[in-house]
């Protein structure tokens, strides 16, 4: 049997702990899979004296883990700290500079840096494997850097974020409200360590930045996405979303449209009889929409420590397996230096439905107001439905839900705007988009 693969482990929180207790509950059955033996040689975090549970014995500790990736005695750097900048960056950086290869979960740092580590990788014949970097432990990555090569890739989406699907879930099925959901995603390992990029959409940005470089050859470019996230999602949505059919999902997308390639995350209403709207808790779904395969979609767990601890030993083992030399799985699908510019589609010409929720003043002609703002933009209703009157009775409110056909959203932000204009709109209207998998 060749010698052991010698990894070093950055980080020994939520995923980092997980792998090391399944390397060492694994070892003989990863040692006949890979043909050669892992062995966790060195491992970093912050505090040393913290009882994990983990057999550590035999294994060279570091406090700092850019020590660790320029001296340590391993052949692979394995990052599970997190964060485009500070150690994270730094030891990964250290290990590329050094020749070791590397293997992170790291999306906030690949979707600022990807193309930079990509290259420098791709120069000393390293490899750089992030399976675990996006929608956890499903092997995303594998399919659209290796499965799909030839394939001309039209659109990417999905439920990327298992925090958020877990609390739209549960606000939804149990009623609880959004604060305890998210704590409960938190206690659970799924949350981020700020728990706003989670939450804002920042997560699945990250995400979707490094899905758009795959599915379409182009360079990262995450500042580019237009971005909302969940935080302002109410029970009266959620519930308004079931009364006409559909159910709310935090998606990204990104799609080749005549103008470019739009990236977007946002909540998003979509169709209840779909499987997309069915996958529920911390569980994601990537689909993927190409001319040779035609239409994939992949759904498993999205977080938490196991599920991506299975996705970053995978990433491990197909070290194990390659050889010096051998190298040729390009981090970004194809060489760094051959991606093409990213061109960005504006947001106001996305094409689509949309959901309209106003809560406006009781009085005579608003709704013959509110449908003249929608007919001078252009914009068909599918359906308008008018709730009782709520508010109090010197200034009685009515809530307004409509539906639009496929229109832009240039149309609906200028329709909305006018409205309020008009002055008859109380608090801030809802728009959601609607997509058709
Ligand atoms: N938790 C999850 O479900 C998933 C996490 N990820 C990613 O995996 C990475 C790790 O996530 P978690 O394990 O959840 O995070 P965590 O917060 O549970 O663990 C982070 C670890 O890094 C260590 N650390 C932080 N700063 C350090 C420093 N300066 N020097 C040495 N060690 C340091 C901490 O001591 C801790 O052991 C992140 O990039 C995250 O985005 C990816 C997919 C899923
Ligand atoms: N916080 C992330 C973890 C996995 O990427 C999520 O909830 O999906
Ligand atoms: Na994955």
């Amino acid at each position: 049997m060749a010698d052991a693969l010698k990894i070093g482990v950055a980080g020994l929180g939520t995923v980092g702990a997980s792998l090391v207790r399944i390397i060492h509950d694994r070892q003989e059955s990863l040692a006949v899979s890979c043909g050669r033996a892992i062995e966790i040689t060195a491992v970093s975090a912050r505090n040393r004296d913290k009882d994990r549970g983990l057999d550590l014995s035999g294994v060279t500790w570091f406090d700092d883990p850019v020590t660790m990736a320029k001296t340590a005695d391993i052949d692979v750097l394995v990052e599970l700290i997190g964060g485009a900048e500070g150690a994270a960056r730094a030891a990964v950086e250290a290990a590329l500079e050094r020749g070791l290869h590397v293997v992170t979960a790291n999306k906030a740092l690949l979707a600022d840096s990807g193309v930079e580590l990509a290259a420098a990788a791709e120069e000393k014949g390293l490899l750089l494997n992030f399976e675990a970097a996006v929608a956890g432990g499903i092997p995303v990555i594998k399919a659209m850097r290796e499965s799909l090569t030839g394939n001309t890739i039209s659109r990417v989406y999905g439920i990327m974020n298992g925090t958020c699907n877990y609390i739209l879930t549960r606000m939804e099925k149990e009623g609880l409200s959004f604060e305890d959901c998210l704590k409960e995603a938190q206690r659970l390992g799924y949350a981020e360590a700020d728990p706003t990029f989670d939450i804002e959409g920042n997560d699945t940005a990250h995400k979707l930045a490094i899905m758009t470089a795959l599915a379409f050859g182009c360079e990262i470019s995450c500042d580019d996405i237009y971005l909302e996230g969940i935080s302002n999602i109410t029970q009266e949505d959620i519930r308004a979303a079931s009364e006409l059919g559909y159910r709310i999902k935090l998606l990204g997308v990104a799609q080749r449209t005549e103008g470019g390639i739009e990236q977007r995350v946002h909540p998003t209403m979509v169709p209840h009889d779909t499987v997309i709207a069915q996958v529920d808790g911390v569980t994601n779904a990537v689909a993927i929409e190409s001319d040779i395969l035609g239409d994939l979609l992949m759904v498993g767990p999205g977080a938490g420590g196991d599920a991506t601890a299975s996705a970053v030993l995978g990433d491990v083992a197909d070290i194990a397996k390659s050889r010096p030399g051998t190298q040729t799985v390009a981090a970004l699908g194809r060489p760094a230096k051959s991606l093409e510019p990213y061109r960005r589609a504006r947001m106001r010409s996305h094409e689509g439905g949309y959901f309209i929720r106003l809560r406006v003043a009781d009085r005579i002609g608003v709704i013959a107001a509110i449908a003249r703002r929608m007919a001078d933009n252009q914009i068909s209703l599918e359906s308008i439905v008018q709730h009782s009157t709520n508010g109090s009775d010197e200034a009685p409110t009515k809530t307004i839900i409509m539906v639009t056909h496929a229109t832009t959203e240039l149309s609906v932000r200028n329709a909305v705007s006018s409205m309020e204009s008009d002055g008859y709109i109380v608090g801030k209207p809802q728009v959601i988009r609607i997509e058709k998998p």
